[in-house]
Protein backbone atom coordinates (compact mmCIF):
# COMPACT_ATOMS: atom_id res chain seq x y z
CA UNK A 1 0.00 0.00 0.00
CA UNK A 2 1.81 3.29 -0.89
CA UNK A 3 -1.01 5.80 0.28
CA UNK A 4 -4.01 5.52 2.60
CA UNK A 5 -6.17 8.20 3.68
CA UNK A 6 -9.94 8.96 4.79
CA UNK A 7 -12.75 10.75 3.67
CA UNK A 8 -15.73 11.07 5.97
CA UNK A 9 -16.55 7.36 6.52
CA UNK A 10 -14.53 6.00 3.41
CA UNK A 11 -10.92 4.69 3.79
CA UNK A 12 -9.29 5.37 0.18
CA UNK A 13 -6.04 2.68 -0.81
CA UNK A 14 -3.62 4.01 -2.96
CA UNK A 15 -1.75 0.16 -3.95
CA UNK A 16 1.78 -0.13 -5.62
CA UNK A 17 0.44 -1.59 -9.10
CA UNK A 18 -1.55 1.86 -8.98
CA UNK A 19 -4.96 0.63 -7.94
CA UNK A 20 -7.29 3.17 -6.00
CA UNK A 21 -9.80 1.47 -4.50
CA UNK A 22 -12.42 3.19 -1.62
CA UNK A 23 -13.83 1.20 1.28
CA UNK A 24 -16.75 2.32 3.29
CA UNK A 25 -16.32 1.91 6.93
CA UNK A 26 -19.16 -0.12 6.98
CA UNK A 27 -17.44 -2.71 5.03
CA UNK A 28 -13.97 -3.13 6.32
CA UNK A 29 -15.42 -3.29 10.10
CA UNK A 30 -17.95 -6.32 8.89
CA UNK A 31 -14.47 -7.79 6.87
CA UNK A 32 -12.33 -8.07 10.08
CA UNK A 33 -10.50 -11.50 10.01
CA UNK A 34 -9.32 -11.54 13.36
CA UNK A 35 -10.33 -14.77 15.22
CA UNK A 36 -13.16 -12.65 17.28
CA UNK A 37 -15.16 -11.80 13.75
CA UNK A 38 -14.24 -14.62 11.47
CA UNK A 39 -13.56 -18.56 11.28
CA UNK A 40 -10.70 -18.96 9.18
CA UNK A 41 -10.89 -22.84 9.43
CA UNK A 42 -14.29 -22.38 8.30
CA UNK A 43 -14.71 -19.73 6.15
CA UNK A 44 -17.58 -18.04 8.05
CA UNK A 45 -18.13 -15.00 9.77
CA UNK A 46 -18.57 -15.39 13.59
CA UNK A 47 -20.25 -12.45 14.14
CA UNK A 48 -24.05 -11.70 13.64
CA UNK A 49 -24.61 -8.59 11.31
CA UNK A 50 -26.86 -7.21 14.14
CA UNK A 51 -23.55 -7.01 16.25
CA UNK A 52 -21.38 -5.49 14.04
CA UNK A 53 -21.44 -1.95 15.71
CA UNK A 54 -21.88 0.90 13.17
CA UNK A 55 -18.31 1.38 13.88
CA UNK A 56 -16.05 4.54 12.83
CA UNK A 57 -12.47 4.83 12.27
CA UNK A 58 -10.84 6.20 15.21
CA UNK A 59 -7.06 5.86 14.08
CA UNK A 60 -5.30 3.66 11.47
CA UNK A 61 -1.79 3.11 10.35
CA UNK A 62 -0.07 1.11 7.23
CA UNK A 63 2.75 -0.54 5.74
CA UNK A 64 3.13 -1.86 2.09
CA UNK A 65 1.45 -5.09 2.85
CA UNK A 66 -0.82 -4.51 5.86
CA UNK A 67 -3.43 -1.56 7.15
CA UNK A 68 -3.86 -1.44 10.90
CA UNK A 69 -7.35 -0.07 12.20
CA UNK A 70 -8.79 1.05 15.28
CA UNK A 71 -12.43 1.50 15.33
CA UNK A 72 -14.33 3.96 17.73
CA UNK A 73 -15.78 0.84 19.36
CA UNK A 74 -12.29 -0.43 20.84
CA UNK A 75 -12.42 -2.82 18.04
CA UNK A 76 -8.86 -3.62 16.37
CA UNK A 77 -8.74 -4.65 12.81
CA UNK A 78 -5.95 -5.85 10.24
CA UNK A 79 -5.81 -6.41 6.61
CA UNK A 80 -3.52 -7.49 4.26
CA UNK A 81 -3.10 -5.15 1.00
CA UNK A 82 -3.47 -8.53 -0.93
CA UNK A 83 -6.83 -9.37 0.55
CA UNK A 84 -7.69 -5.60 -0.08
CA UNK A 85 -6.61 -5.71 -3.65
CA UNK A 86 -9.17 -8.51 -4.51
CA UNK A 87 -12.23 -6.11 -4.22
CA UNK A 88 -11.76 -3.80 -6.98
CA UNK A 89 -15.61 -3.62 -7.70
CA UNK A 90 -14.18 -4.47 -11.90
CA UNK A 91 -11.54 -7.16 -10.90
CA UNK A 92 -14.03 -8.96 -9.14
CA UNK A 93 -16.77 -8.97 -10.84
CA UNK A 94 -15.35 -9.64 -14.05
CA UNK A 95 -13.52 -12.60 -11.86
CA UNK A 96 -16.87 -13.65 -11.51
CA UNK A 97 -18.43 -13.61 -15.38
CA UNK A 98 -19.52 -16.35 -17.29
CA UNK A 99 -17.87 -15.97 -21.10
CA UNK A 100 -19.89 -18.11 -23.13
CA UNK A 101 -18.28 -18.32 -26.79
CA UNK A 102 -21.84 -17.90 -29.17
CA UNK A 103 -22.06 -20.57 -32.15
CA UNK A 104 -23.92 -21.52 -34.64
CA UNK A 105 -24.24 -25.04 -36.60
CA UNK A 106 -21.56 -26.73 -36.81
CA UNK A 107 -18.83 -23.51 -36.16
CA UNK A 108 -17.57 -25.69 -32.93
CA UNK A 109 -17.30 -28.80 -34.00
CA UNK A 110 -13.32 -28.63 -33.98
CA UNK A 111 -13.30 -26.83 -31.23
CA UNK A 112 -15.10 -28.49 -28.50
CA UNK A 113 -13.32 -30.46 -26.05
CA UNK A 114 -13.34 -34.49 -27.33
CA UNK A 115 -11.42 -35.84 -24.46
CA UNK A 116 -10.10 -39.22 -23.67
CA UNK A 117 -12.11 -41.28 -20.80
CA UNK A 118 -9.16 -42.18 -19.34
CA UNK A 119 -7.63 -38.56 -19.23
CA UNK A 120 -10.74 -37.33 -18.26
CA UNK A 121 -10.52 -39.29 -15.27
CA UNK A 122 -6.73 -39.42 -14.63
CA UNK A 123 -6.59 -36.18 -12.22
CA UNK A 124 -8.36 -32.98 -11.93
CA UNK A 125 -6.14 -31.32 -14.21
CA UNK A 126 -6.69 -33.73 -16.52
CA UNK A 127 -10.64 -33.13 -16.80
CA UNK A 128 -10.00 -29.06 -17.37
CA UNK A 129 -10.24 -29.23 -21.10
CA UNK A 130 -14.62 -30.62 -20.92
CA UNK A 131 -14.95 -28.39 -17.88
CA UNK A 132 -13.11 -25.71 -19.96
CA UNK A 133 -15.32 -26.28 -23.01
CA UNK A 134 -18.55 -26.64 -21.13
CA UNK A 135 -18.24 -22.88 -20.06
CA UNK A 136 -17.19 -21.72 -23.70
CA UNK A 137 -19.46 -23.61 -25.70
CA UNK A 138 -21.66 -25.42 -23.24
CA UNK A 139 -20.96 -29.40 -25.11
CA UNK A 140 -17.92 -31.07 -24.43
CA UNK A 141 -17.50 -35.10 -25.09
CA UNK A 142 -15.97 -37.90 -23.74
CA UNK A 143 -14.52 -40.97 -25.77
CA UNK A 144 -14.25 -44.51 -25.29
CA UNK A 145 -16.35 -44.71 -22.15
CA UNK A 146 -17.44 -48.18 -22.10
CA UNK A 147 -21.01 -48.09 -23.62
CA UNK A 148 -22.84 -49.29 -20.41
CA UNK A 149 -24.52 -47.63 -17.48
CA UNK A 150 -21.25 -48.35 -15.17
CA UNK A 151 -18.73 -46.92 -17.58
CA UNK A 152 -21.41 -43.85 -18.06
CA UNK A 153 -21.90 -43.24 -14.27
CA UNK A 154 -17.68 -42.89 -13.73
CA UNK A 155 -18.11 -39.99 -15.97
CA UNK A 156 -21.10 -38.29 -14.66
CA UNK A 157 -19.82 -38.36 -10.83
CA UNK A 158 -16.27 -36.58 -11.91
CA UNK A 159 -18.75 -33.95 -13.92
CA UNK A 160 -20.26 -33.37 -10.46
CA UNK A 161 -22.27 -36.12 -9.43
CA UNK A 162 -25.21 -37.93 -10.33
CA UNK A 163 -28.58 -35.63 -9.74
CA UNK A 164 -31.66 -37.05 -8.46
CA UNK A 165 -34.82 -36.58 -10.00
CA UNK A 166 -37.95 -38.44 -10.86
CA UNK A 167 -36.68 -40.23 -13.74
CA UNK A 168 -34.39 -41.61 -11.18
CA UNK A 169 -30.17 -41.14 -10.97
CA UNK A 170 -28.80 -43.09 -13.73
CA UNK A 171 -31.31 -43.68 -16.25
CA UNK A 172 -31.52 -46.02 -19.21
CA UNK A 173 -34.06 -45.49 -21.64
CA UNK A 174 -35.16 -46.61 -25.19
CA UNK A 175 -38.52 -46.97 -26.55
CA UNK A 176 -40.05 -48.53 -23.84
CA UNK A 177 -42.86 -46.09 -21.66
CA UNK A 178 -40.73 -46.36 -18.05
CA UNK A 179 -41.69 -42.34 -17.46
CA UNK A 180 -44.77 -40.66 -19.00
CA UNK A 181 -42.37 -38.63 -21.60
CA UNK A 182 -42.04 -39.07 -25.63
CA UNK A 183 -38.13 -39.38 -24.76
CA UNK A 184 -39.27 -43.05 -24.12
CA UNK A 185 -40.47 -43.44 -27.94
CA UNK A 186 -39.30 -42.96 -30.84
CA UNK A 187 -40.95 -39.92 -32.09
CA UNK A 188 -38.72 -36.62 -33.09
CA UNK A 189 -38.11 -34.43 -30.33
CA UNK A 190 -37.29 -30.82 -31.47
CA UNK A 191 -34.54 -28.95 -29.40
CA UNK A 192 -35.09 -28.22 -26.08
CA UNK A 193 -34.09 -27.55 -22.63
CA UNK A 194 -35.01 -30.67 -19.96
CA UNK A 195 -36.88 -29.66 -17.02
CA UNK A 196 -38.86 -26.40 -17.13
CA UNK A 197 -40.93 -28.12 -14.87
CA UNK A 198 -38.35 -28.09 -12.35
CA UNK A 199 -37.46 -25.00 -9.96
CA UNK A 200 -34.02 -25.49 -11.08
CA UNK A 201 -33.51 -27.22 -14.29
CA UNK A 202 -30.55 -29.83 -14.91
CA UNK A 203 -27.23 -28.30 -14.70
CA UNK A 204 -25.75 -30.44 -17.43
CA UNK A 205 -27.36 -33.30 -19.78
CA UNK A 206 -25.08 -36.22 -20.01
CA UNK A 207 -26.02 -38.40 -23.02
CA UNK A 208 -24.16 -41.72 -23.74
CA UNK A 209 -26.35 -43.70 -26.91
CA UNK A 210 -25.33 -47.29 -25.85
CA UNK A 211 -27.14 -49.54 -28.73
CA UNK A 212 -28.82 -48.27 -32.29
CA UNK A 213 -29.42 -51.64 -34.23
CA UNK A 214 -31.57 -52.84 -36.61
CA UNK A 215 -33.02 -49.21 -37.75
CA UNK A 216 -31.44 -45.53 -38.56
CA UNK A 217 -32.38 -42.21 -37.71
CA UNK A 218 -31.76 -41.28 -34.27
CA UNK A 219 -29.65 -38.18 -34.52
CA UNK A 220 -28.88 -35.87 -32.42
CA UNK A 221 -29.49 -31.84 -32.76
CA UNK A 222 -27.85 -29.46 -30.72
CA UNK A 223 -28.62 -25.48 -30.72
CA UNK A 224 -27.11 -22.85 -28.88
CA UNK A 225 -29.89 -21.22 -26.88
CA UNK A 226 -27.69 -18.32 -26.24
CA UNK A 227 -27.41 -17.40 -29.55
CA UNK A 228 -30.60 -17.28 -30.67
CA UNK A 229 -32.09 -15.53 -27.76
CA UNK A 230 -29.45 -12.82 -28.72
CA UNK A 231 -30.20 -12.98 -32.45
CA UNK A 232 -33.87 -12.39 -31.51
CA UNK A 233 -32.94 -9.21 -29.27
CA UNK A 234 -31.51 -8.34 -32.22
CA UNK A 235 -34.56 -8.91 -34.84
CA UNK A 236 -37.34 -8.80 -32.63
CA UNK A 237 -36.39 -6.43 -29.12
CA UNK A 238 -40.07 -6.31 -28.24
CA UNK A 239 -40.45 -10.19 -28.40
CA UNK A 240 -36.93 -10.73 -26.50
CA UNK A 241 -38.45 -8.10 -23.71
CA UNK A 242 -41.27 -10.10 -23.43
CA UNK A 243 -39.65 -13.54 -23.35
CA UNK A 244 -37.49 -12.34 -20.47
CA UNK A 245 -40.28 -11.13 -18.50
CA UNK A 246 -43.49 -13.31 -19.07
CA UNK A 247 -43.54 -16.35 -16.83
CA UNK A 248 -44.27 -19.88 -18.99
CA UNK A 249 -45.75 -22.18 -16.96
CA UNK A 250 -44.11 -25.59 -17.68
CA UNK A 251 -45.34 -29.37 -16.27
CA UNK A 252 -44.14 -33.14 -15.61
CA UNK A 253 -47.33 -35.44 -15.19
CA UNK A 254 -47.13 -38.89 -14.33
CA UNK A 255 -48.68 -41.50 -11.81
CA UNK A 256 -47.87 -40.36 -8.46
CA UNK A 257 -46.48 -37.15 -10.09
CA UNK A 258 -47.39 -33.64 -10.93
CA UNK A 259 -43.78 -31.10 -11.30
CA UNK A 260 -45.03 -27.59 -12.21
CA UNK A 261 -43.03 -24.22 -12.40
CA UNK A 262 -43.70 -21.01 -13.92
CA UNK A 263 -40.75 -18.70 -15.04
CA UNK A 264 -39.51 -16.01 -18.38
CA UNK A 265 -38.26 -18.50 -21.08
CA UNK A 266 -34.94 -16.19 -21.17
CA UNK A 267 -33.34 -15.30 -17.65
CA UNK A 268 -31.13 -12.58 -17.59
CA UNK A 269 -28.87 -10.55 -15.01
CA UNK A 270 -30.91 -7.33 -14.74
CA UNK A 271 -27.77 -5.99 -13.47
CA UNK A 272 -25.61 -6.83 -16.35
CA UNK A 273 -28.16 -7.63 -19.35
CA UNK A 274 -26.09 -11.07 -19.43
CA UNK A 275 -28.36 -14.16 -20.50
CA UNK A 276 -27.93 -17.12 -17.87
CA UNK A 277 -30.60 -19.24 -18.86
CA UNK A 278 -33.05 -20.78 -21.63
CA UNK A 279 -35.63 -22.41 -20.72
CA UNK A 280 -37.10 -23.74 -24.00
CA UNK A 281 -39.30 -26.62 -24.36
CA UNK A 282 -42.38 -26.49 -26.56
CA UNK A 283 -43.79 -29.48 -25.91
CA UNK A 284 -43.96 -29.16 -21.75
CA UNK A 285 -46.06 -26.00 -21.75
CA UNK A 286 -48.88 -26.30 -19.57
CA UNK A 287 -52.02 -24.59 -20.82
CA UNK A 288 -52.24 -21.19 -18.98
CA UNK A 289 -55.06 -18.71 -18.86
CA UNK A 290 -53.49 -15.32 -19.98
CA UNK A 291 -54.84 -11.80 -17.97
CA UNK A 292 -55.92 -10.32 -21.51
CA UNK A 293 -55.86 -11.00 -25.24
CA UNK A 294 -53.18 -8.84 -25.90
CA UNK A 295 -50.39 -10.51 -23.71
CA UNK A 296 -51.84 -14.16 -25.26
CA UNK A 297 -50.85 -12.89 -28.51
CA UNK A 298 -47.59 -11.27 -27.21
CA UNK A 299 -46.94 -14.53 -26.21
CA UNK A 300 -47.27 -16.63 -29.13
CA UNK A 301 -46.01 -14.19 -31.44
CA UNK A 302 -42.89 -14.06 -29.39
CA UNK A 303 -42.47 -18.25 -28.64
CA UNK A 304 -42.60 -18.54 -32.68
CA UNK A 305 -40.24 -15.48 -33.18
CA UNK A 306 -37.68 -17.48 -30.65
CA UNK A 307 -38.45 -21.34 -31.81
CA UNK A 308 -37.75 -19.69 -35.51
CA UNK A 309 -34.48 -19.70 -34.59
CA UNK A 310 -34.19 -22.56 -32.96
CA UNK A 311 -35.55 -24.63 -35.71
CA UNK A 312 -33.35 -23.15 -38.31
CA UNK A 313 -31.41 -25.84 -39.57
CA UNK A 314 -28.68 -23.19 -40.23
CA UNK A 315 -28.22 -22.56 -36.38
CA UNK A 316 -28.08 -26.51 -35.83
CA UNK A 317 -25.93 -29.40 -35.64
CA UNK A 318 -26.76 -32.46 -36.50
CA UNK A 319 -24.91 -35.75 -35.77
CA UNK A 320 -25.16 -39.18 -34.89
CA UNK A 321 -24.39 -40.64 -31.42
CA UNK A 322 -22.11 -43.39 -30.99
CA UNK A 323 -21.52 -46.35 -27.90
CA UNK A 324 -18.28 -45.25 -26.63
CA UNK A 325 -19.20 -41.36 -27.16
CA UNK A 326 -20.73 -39.29 -24.07
CA UNK A 327 -22.07 -36.22 -24.68
CA UNK A 328 -22.16 -33.53 -22.04
CA UNK A 329 -24.46 -30.37 -22.27
CA UNK A 330 -24.86 -27.31 -20.51
CA UNK A 331 -28.84 -27.66 -20.04
CA UNK A 332 -29.13 -24.05 -19.32
CA UNK A 333 -27.78 -23.00 -22.20
CA UNK A 334 -27.63 -25.97 -25.26
CA UNK A 335 -30.96 -27.13 -26.31
CA UNK A 336 -30.88 -31.02 -27.77
CA UNK A 337 -33.22 -33.07 -29.65
CA UNK A 338 -33.74 -36.00 -31.99
CA UNK A 339 -34.52 -37.04 -35.11
CA UNK A 340 -36.80 -39.70 -34.74
CA UNK A 341 -35.95 -43.26 -35.51
CA UNK A 342 -36.01 -46.88 -36.12
CA UNK A 343 -34.76 -50.27 -34.93
CA UNK A 344 -33.65 -50.75 -31.30
CA UNK A 345 -31.86 -47.38 -29.77
CA UNK A 346 -31.28 -47.29 -25.98
CA UNK A 347 -29.65 -44.63 -24.28
CA UNK A 348 -28.46 -43.62 -20.78
CA UNK A 349 -26.78 -40.96 -18.83
CA UNK A 350 -27.80 -38.51 -15.96
CA UNK A 351 -28.30 -35.29 -14.55
CA UNK A 352 -25.93 -33.14 -12.66
CA UNK A 353 -27.08 -29.70 -11.16
CA UNK A 354 -25.66 -27.01 -12.09
CA UNK A 355 -24.23 -25.95 -8.35
CA UNK A 356 -22.24 -29.45 -8.90
CA UNK A 357 -20.78 -28.89 -11.98
CA UNK A 358 -19.52 -25.10 -11.18
CA UNK A 359 -18.17 -26.20 -8.56
CA UNK A 360 -15.82 -28.44 -9.96
CA UNK A 361 -15.20 -25.81 -12.50
CA UNK A 362 -14.46 -23.48 -9.89
CA UNK A 363 -12.10 -25.80 -7.90
CA UNK A 364 -9.92 -25.83 -11.34
CA UNK A 365 -9.97 -22.19 -11.24
CA UNK A 366 -11.65 -22.01 -14.41
CA UNK A 367 -14.12 -19.77 -12.66
CA UNK A 368 -14.41 -16.94 -9.53
C1 LIG B 1 -34.95 -39.43 -20.50
N1 LIG B 1 -34.60 -38.25 -19.70
C2 LIG B 1 -34.63 -38.63 -18.26
C3 LIG B 1 -33.26 -37.79 -20.04
C4 LIG B 1 -35.44 -37.12 -20.01
C5 LIG B 1 -36.89 -37.32 -19.79
C6 LIG B 1 -37.56 -36.02 -19.53
C7 LIG B 1 -37.77 -35.20 -20.77
C8 LIG B 1 -38.71 -34.02 -20.51
N2 LIG B 1 -39.68 -33.89 -21.58
C9 LIG B 1 -37.86 -32.76 -20.45
O1 LIG B 1 -37.62 -32.21 -21.51
O2 LIG B 1 -37.46 -32.38 -19.36
O1 LIG C 1 -33.10 -39.53 -27.40
C1 LIG C 1 -32.34 -38.56 -27.46
O2 LIG C 1 -31.36 -38.51 -28.22
C2 LIG C 1 -32.60 -37.34 -26.60
C3 LIG C 1 -33.78 -37.51 -25.70
C4 LIG C 1 -34.07 -36.19 -25.03
O3 LIG C 1 -34.15 -35.17 -25.64
C5 LIG C 1 -34.19 -36.13 -23.58
O4 LIG C 1 -34.09 -37.19 -22.98
O5 LIG C 1 -34.41 -35.02 -23.07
Amino acid sequence: MEKVYTIERVVEIKFEDGNLISFEDCWLRDHCRCSTCYHADTYQRSQHILDIPDARVKSFSFSKTQLNIIWDCGHNSLYSAEFLLQFDYKKWSDKRRLRPQLWRGTEVTDKVARLNVKQFLSSAEGAKPVFQSLLDYGVAFIEDVSPNLMGTEEVCQALGGVQRTVFGGMWQFTTKPDHADTAYTNLPLAVHNDNTYFTEAAGLQILHCIEHTGGSGGKTVLVDGFYGATELRKNCPEDYEFLTTFDVEAEYIEEGHHHSYSAPIIRINRSTQELTQIRYNVYDRSAMAFADGGLCRSYYRSLRNLARYYQDPANQWQFKLKPGTVMVIDNFRVLHGRTSFTGTRVLCGSYVTRSDWLDRARTLKLIG
